[in-house]
C-alpha cells in the first residue's frame, strides 16, 4: 500500500496511555501501521503527504453496538414514543420483510454515517433473519464495509424462542438452532480474520434472554469458544427484560448468562442499565465489556447506564450508536456528546470530562472488543485507524481553546478526513468509495418498499403517531 506522511498538524490527540497530545506534530505510517508519531520525527517524505496544517487528529471512534438493517426503520410514526417491548413488537411485523438487498443498502447508509462522524471500526449485531428469505444475509453488511473500507466486527445475531414458544419475536423471524449454529459457524469460517489489523471480525451474538433458548445459548458459547471469537447480547436493558428473567426463567439476567456460560473476558453485553452492586463487582473481576448506548438508553426511557460504578470496579466500558431504530442516526460524534452531557446530569458536572468520554469511545471500546493490540489509539504499532477536523470550519470559531474536546463539546456530527488503515475513506466531508446521492436515493426507494409490504401485511398505519399533540392532550 506505500506510505503516507500526514504532516504539520495543528494538534494530535493520541489518547494513549499518557493522553500525549502533539502540537504541530505528525504521523508517519506505512501500510496500515503507525510508524512514527510526534514533533520530531525521522521522516520528511513519503508516497503521500498530507499537510494538516489547522487540523486535529484524533483517534478512530470506535463503535461497540449497532443494528445497521435498523437503518432502514428510523423515524417511524408508530414506532415513537414507546419503551422496549412495545417498540420490538411494532417493529419485528415490518423487519420480516426485509430483502438481502435491504440488508446491504441500509448497512452501506449506516456505515457511511459513521465513516463521516469519525467512526473506523463498527461492531454490528445483525439478529433478522426471516422465513422465507434466502440467502446468506449477513454477508450482505460485510460486503457493504469492504465497500466502504470501514474496519468491521459483524456479530452473527440469532433468534429461536418464537412467540408460541414464551418468546417476544413472532414466530415468522425465529430459527431453529440448528440453522443458527451451522450458519453461524460458515461465516467465522469464511470471514473471521484475528489479526492485529484485521478488517473482519466475526462475534457470535444470540439476541436476548427473552428472545433465544437456554440451549441456544449454550452451544453458542461452546461454538464461539472453539472457535476463540468474541460473544456478545443485549443484556440487563429494561425492567421488562428482569421481570420477564425471574418470572420465566427464576433467575435474575445475568444469573441466567452465567448459568449458560455466558460470563467471561471474551463477552460483551449491550446497554447493562440494570445490574445490581454485586454483579457490577462480578463483571469488573471477571472482565466483561458493556457498549453503552445512551442515545438509545435515553430514546427508549430504558434507564441510565450507572457508568461511574462500572468505571470505578474495572468493568470494560466502550461507546455505541445502537440500530438506527432507537436512535434514528448512526453519528459517533454526537453520540459521544450525548454521553457527556447525560452523566453530567447523572454522575455529577466533575464526574467524566469531554475527553474522558472520548477515551470511552476509542480506548474504551477497543477493549470491549479485545482488540486493544490493534485500535484505539494514536501510537507506534497500531493501525492508521484516525480522523480529523479543520478548524477553520464556522462552527468552531470561538471555540479553540481545548483541542481534545472541541468536535465532542461544539457538536459537529461531521469530520473533514477519516482514514482506516492508512487509506483515506473520507475526504472533505464526503465519502470517497461511494457516490452518496445515489445511495440515498436507493436507500429510501428500499426502505418505503419494506414499510408498505408490512403495513400491507398487518393492516396498520404506521405513519400514525402513538400519542396525541401535547396541546390536544392539555387542552
Ligand atoms: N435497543 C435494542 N434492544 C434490543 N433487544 C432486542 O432483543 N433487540 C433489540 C434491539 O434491536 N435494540
Amino acid at each position: 500500500m506505500g506510505s503516507l506522511l500526514i504532516k504539520n498538524a495543528r494538534n494530535i490527540i493520541t489518547m494513549d496511555g499518557k493522553r500525549q497530545r502533539f502540537p504541530g506534530g505528525s504521523i508517519y505510517i506505512e501500510d496500515q501501521e503507525i510508524k512514527a508519531i510526534g514533533t520530531d520525527i525521522p521522516y520528511e517524505t513519503a508516497d503521500t503527504v498530507i499537510d494538516a496544517r489547522g487540523k486535529i487528529i484524533y483517534p478512530g471512534l470506535i463503535n461497540t453496538h449497532h443494528h445497521l438493517y435498523q437503518t432502514f426503520t428510523r423515524n417511524i410514526p408508530m414506532a415513537q414514543d414507546c419503551e422496549l417491548f412495545d417498540w420490538l413488537i411494532t417493529l419485528y411485523d415490518i423487519w420480516r420483510h426485509i430483502r438481502p438487498e435491504d440488508i446491504y443498502l441500509s448497512a452501506m447508509v449506516g456505515l457511511g454515517e459513521l465513516l463521516k462522524s469519525g467512526c473506523t471500526t463498527a461492531a454490528d449485531h445483525f439478529y433478522v433473519f426471516p422465513d422465507g428469505i434466502s440467502g446468506e444475509l449477513i454477508d450482505e453488511e460485510i460486503r457493504a464495509a469492504g465497500e466502504l473500507g470501514i474496519r468491521f466486527f459483524p456479530t452473527r445475531g440469532s433468534m429461536s424462542l418464537g412467540r408460541s414458544d414464551g418468546g417476544l419475536p413472532p414466530d415468522e423471524v425465529v430459527q431453529k438452532e440448528s440453522v443458527i449454529l451451522k450458519d453461524t459457524q460458515r461465516v467465522i469460517e469464511t470471514y473471521h480474520d484475528n489479526s492485529r489489523f484485521s478488517m473482519i471480525r466475526v462475534g457470535v451474538a444470540p439476541c436476548s434472554p427473552f428472545s433465544v433458548s437456554r440451549d441456544l445459548l449454550k452451544e453458542s458459547a461452546n461454538l464461539a469458544r472453539s472457535y476463540g471469537v468474541r460473544m456478545h447480547t443485549h443484556l440487563a436493558e429494561t425492567k421488562d427484560e428482569e421481570n420477564f428473567c425471574l418470572e420465566k426463567l427464576g433467575l435474575r439476567p445475568l444469573e441466567f448468562m452465567e448459568d449458560t456460560g455466558w460470563v467471561g473476558d471474551d463477552v460483551w453485553y449491550a446497554h447493562g442499565i440494570w445490574f445490581n452492586d454485586d454483579e457490577i463487582m462480578k463483571m469488573g473481576s471477571c472482565g466483561c465489556g458493556v457498549a453503552h448506548c445512551p442515545s438509545s438508553n435515553m430514546k427508549l426511557s430504558s434507564g441510565t447506564f450507572p457508568i461511574m460504578k462500572m468505571l470505578q470496579n474495572g468493568v470494560k466500558v466502550g461507546l455505541g450508536v445502537d440500530g438506527s431504530a432507537s436512535n434514528d442516526a448512526s453519528s459517533m460524534l454526537m453520540e459521544v456528546k450525548i454521553m457527556n452531557l447525560l452523566h453530567k446530569l447523572q454522575a455529577g458536572s466533575t464526574a467524566l470530562s469531554a475527553e474522558d468520554c472520548l477515551y470511552v469511545a476509542t480506548r474504551g471500546s477497543s477493549k470491549v472488543l479485545g482488540w486493544e493490540d490493534g485500535i484505539g489509539s494514536l501510537e507506534v504499532g497500531k493501525a492508521a485507524d484516525l480522523f480529523m477536523v479543520d478548524t477553520g470550519r464556522l462552527e468552531f470559531a470561538g471555540a479553540l481553546f481545548d483541542d481534545a474536546s472541541l468536535p465532542i463539546l461544539t457538536g459537529t456530527s461531521q469530520v473533514d478526513m477519516t482514514i482506516v488503515g492508512g487509506k483515506i475513506v473520507v475526504k472533505e466531508g464526503r465519502l470517497v468509495n461511494i457516490d452518496e446521492e445515489k445511495l440515498a436515493m436507493r436507500a429510501q426507494i428500499a426502505a418505503s418498499r419494506m414499510l408498505e409490504t408490512a403495513a400491507k401485511h398487518t393492516k396498520m398505519n404506521y405513519y400514525k403517531p402513538r400519542i396525541q399533540s401535547f396541546e390536544k392532550q392539555l387542552y
